[in-house]
């Protein structure tokens, strides 16, 4: 497991998907393919979350969540990190200019779920975040028709890129987002602990 800074040089694009991984699931990862696949990206980092400001649950404790969301990012691209807390930041709009000031060169492309754009406008300097980094918005069920009514989408219409323009996005000037509509992975971390599965799959790790 790696706990320390990640890696990434001047011109590469990077994708980063904050979130809480309370666990990480197969949704995480099938946005995470399709981003790199859409929008030509280097590498996506896992960004594991000190704490949504927003979710009032404690999550499970960081170690435990990174080390499971190793076993679930089988991918070469992913870099599970919980840079967040290496940062000492909590808000995604601070977290962006301390990763702007320490990774001078290279792309960042924010990754969410099409929930989180409905709640967007709630975040802490939304506008600075929607203003200095591209975005990459992934449909989810439930949230398809939330997202396209909603405040940040509204505001910010004429930013949007068509999906033709992916490829483009992440050297794209903020303000600038694309939607994407991907076959809808209902997974989610709520429904896995909903369901008592969050304790056996660290008992599997444990002993493994
Ligand atoms: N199945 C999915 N489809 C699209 N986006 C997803 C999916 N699962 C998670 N995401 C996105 O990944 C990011 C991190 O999600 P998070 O770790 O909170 O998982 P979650 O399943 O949404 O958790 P919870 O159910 O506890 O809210 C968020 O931007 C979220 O919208
Ligand atoms: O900055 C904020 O105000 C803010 C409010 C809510 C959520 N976020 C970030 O959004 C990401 C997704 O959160 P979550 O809990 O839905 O996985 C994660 O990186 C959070 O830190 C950020």
């Amino acid at each position: 497991m790696s706990m320390g800074w990640p890696s990434a040089r001047a011109g590469q694009a990077v994708g980063l998907l904050g979130g809480s991984f309370d666990p990480a699931h197969e949704g995480h990862l099938a946005i995470t393919r399709e981003a790199i696949r859409r929008f030509r990206l280097d590498r996506v980092w896992w960004m594991v979350s000190p704490g949504n400001p927003l979710k009032e649950r404690r999550p499970a404790p960081m170690a435990q969540r990174i080390a499971q969301a190793e076993t679930v990012a089988r991918h070469p691209k992913i870099c599970v990190t919980p840079i967040e807390t290496l940062l000492g930041t909590r808000h995604t709009a601070q977290t962006l200019d301390r990763l702007r000031a320490r990774y001078v060169g290279v792309d960042f492309v924010w990754l969410m779920g099409a929930d989180n754009l409905v709640q967007l406008h709630e975040w802490r300097d939304w506008h600075h975040i929607v203003q200095t980094v591209p975005m990459g918005v992934f449909a989810r069920p439930g949230d398809r028709l939330g997202a396209r009514l909603s405040r940040a989408a509204r505001i910010y219409r004429g930013a949007r890129l068509p999906m033709r323009a992916a490829p483009l996005l992440a050297r794209a000037p903020a303000p600038a987002w694309c939607f994407v509509n991907l076959p809808m992975s209902s997974a989610s971390s709520t429904a896995i602990r909903a369901a008592g599965n969050w304790s056996p799959c660290m008992r599997k790790l444990v002993k493994a």
